[in-house]
């Protein structure tokens, strides 16, 4: 139930967004950086965020699990419970580098499923090449780069728009980052969910987005390297700089 203050406007005047993260950490950040209070709503499968600004959009936020197939379950639950104007998929990955270092922030021009397909004696085929439907979704551009702008001004490292590989495994090996690079030469992240929460999207006709902070590099696996604090700090810049209102407005345009 939305509880509304006197004079505030409705949910479907001020706009109403849904950012689908992994973890809890990741909600917290995201919500350190929101404006206003929030609460949790009951949700089968997830804990449910919402927040209460009188004046902005309504932003939920919603931990749905790691990987794909959780954050489409996940999405698809708030998704049919609720009208939303946009979902943001949102957390920690992996940086390509030199475009993507540790600490930036990564705004996808497009959200590319990077193992969806099968292995061929010519190499990796991807289910649209087989036949089967589509392993790229291309966020709304205008409204990219509205959010690429703000972040720009008010994001501490630096912002990068650039295509968000959503993956199964973790790259962990410079000959794997090497064979993504070669096959996505504008691969900026790579991250496991994205692609879920643009399926989840597309079914229900709501534009999706990615925002991904850097907290590894994408390559040999080093666990000490990385820097999971730096890269949530800089999700939570990213959410207080992200201008909820115009961005909604810009994504509901398409
Ligand atoms: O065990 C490892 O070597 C390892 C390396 C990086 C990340 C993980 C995770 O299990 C994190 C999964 C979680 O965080 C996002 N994430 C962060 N970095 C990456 C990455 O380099 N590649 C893919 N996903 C990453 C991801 O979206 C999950 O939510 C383990």
């Amino acid at each position: 139930m939305t509880v509304r203050l006197p004079g505030e406007q409705s949910a479907p005047e001020r706009g109403r967004l849904l950012v689908v993260v992994a973890v809890p950490a990741e909600a917290e950040a995201v919500l350190r950086g929101l404006p206003g209070s929030a609460g949790p709503v009951p949700l089968p499968g997830g804990g449910l965020h919402c927040t209460r600004h009188p004046a902005g959009p309504e932003v939920d936020v919603l931990a749905a699990g790691v990987g794909p197939a959780a954050a489409a379950a996940g999405a698809s639950a708030a998704l049919a419970a609720h009208r939303y104007d946009a979902v943001v998929s949102a957390g920690i990955a992996g940086g390509f580098a030199p475009r993507a270092p540790i600490g930036a922030t990564v705004l996808a021009g497009a959200i590319v499923a990077a193992d969806l397909g099968a292995e061929t004696p010519e190499g990796f085929a991807d289910v649209t090449e087989l036949g089967f439907g589509t392993v790229r979704h291309t966020p709304p551009p205008t409204a990219v780069a509205l959010a690429a702008e703000a972040l720009a001004a008010g994001a501490a490292g630096p912002v990068v728009t650039g295509t968000v590989l959503t993956v199964s495994t973790v790259t962990g090996s410079a000959e794997r980052a090497a064979a993504l690079t070669a096959r996505h030469p504008g691969a900026a992240a790579e991250a496991m969910e994205g692609f879920g929460v643009a399926e989840a999207a597309a079914r229900h006709g709501v534009p999706a987005f990615e925002l991904r902070t850097v907290s590894n590099p994408v390559g040999p696996r080093d666990r000490a390297a990385w820097r999971i604090g730096e890269a949530l700090a800089a999700l939570e810049r990213a959410f207080a700089a992200l201008p909820c209102p115009e961005f909604l407005k810009e994504a509901r345009r398409g």
